[in-house]
């Protein structure tokens, strides 16, 4: 098992990690889409590095009643990373472990380790009528298309390779090897964008927060006519600078 430090207070937040996804049939999925309308669901991906954490950042702050889902992967912890809070850190045995049991709604290969999103908290939030959403990478976003077709899925693309490069290497998390696959990548998922709903750039932060966070709104605005419930409020804005990085901290 990895070493990593427990979040403690957040871990205990969201809810049972190892809930099993439905099976992957067609009358399954049918059935968790009607119990659980995806249209609540927001996939955000994107190149690693293109800012889709920072993004996030903002708009949490904006939506409390929004949850980021809790990936669990077998990278390393990065320092200030914590278990439960950032990701759920696990050996690749305990990884392959759940996806043969299901456990995940998607799963992929990442620059050398595995991703994925554990299904059953993302299914409680969902029949308790909170809006998800998932910050994956292009692969899994499109496994979670073809489980949920009506998630909505945006795509943050950076003005250019030299501008995504540069971003990584002032994050300064990565190695060299970890920049180079990130990069190799980045080119095959620029090729993809097309695929989702929406392509947004993040070029200026402010415009690329503003854009995603109209997207949500709409989800969010539809949701609420959709139960009747009142409109969910959109609280003070949050100016981030370019170089405000986004933690994955999450509340449940
Ligand atoms: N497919 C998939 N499933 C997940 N559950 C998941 N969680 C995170 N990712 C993506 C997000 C990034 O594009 C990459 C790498 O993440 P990492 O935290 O190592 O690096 P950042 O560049 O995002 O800081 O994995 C997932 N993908
Ligand atoms: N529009 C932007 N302009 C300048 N820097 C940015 C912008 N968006 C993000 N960044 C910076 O780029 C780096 C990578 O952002 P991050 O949110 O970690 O990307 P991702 O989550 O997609 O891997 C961070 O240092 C962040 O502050």
């Amino acid at each position: 098992m990895a070493d990593y430090t427990e979040c403690g207070e957040i871990l205990l937040l969201h809810g049972n990690a190892n809930a099993r996804f439905e099976p992957q049939s067609a009358a399954a999925d049918a059935a968790v889409k009607s119990a659980e309308p995806s249209s609540r669901l927001l996939v955000l991906t994107g190149p690693s590095g293109v800012g889709k954490g920072t993004v996030l950042q903002a708009l949490l702050a904006r939506y409390p009643q929004v949850w980021l889902s809790v990936s669990a992967t077998t990278r390393p912890p990065r320092p200030g990373e914590c278990h439960g809070g950032n990701y759920f850190f696990m050996d690749r045995r305990s990884f392959m472990d759940q996806v043969a049991r299901g456990e995940f709604l998607e799963w992929a290969e990442f620059a050398g380790h595995a991703y994925g999103t554990p299904a059953g908290p993302i299914q409680a939030r969902l029949r308790a009528g909170r809006t998800v959403i998932l910050e994956i990478e292009v692969e899994g976003a499109r496994q979670v298309r073809r489980r949920l077709p009506t998630a909505v899925q945006v795509f943050l693309r950076p003005p250019s390779m030299a501008t995504l490069e540069e971003r990584i290497r002032t994050r300064g998390s990565d190695s060299e090897d970890s920049i180079a696959r990130r990069i190799a990548r980045a080119r095959e998922e620029l090729t993809r964008a097309e695929e989702f709903n929406h392509v947004i750039l993040n070029g200026n932060l402010n415009q690329a927060i503003a854009d995603v966070d109209a997207v949500l709104q709409t989800m969010l605005q539809t949701a609420s006519s959709r139960d009747g419930a009142p409109r969910q409020a959109h609280g003070s804005g949050v100016e981030l600078t370019g170089d405000g990085r986004a933690g994955r901290g999450r509340s449940g």
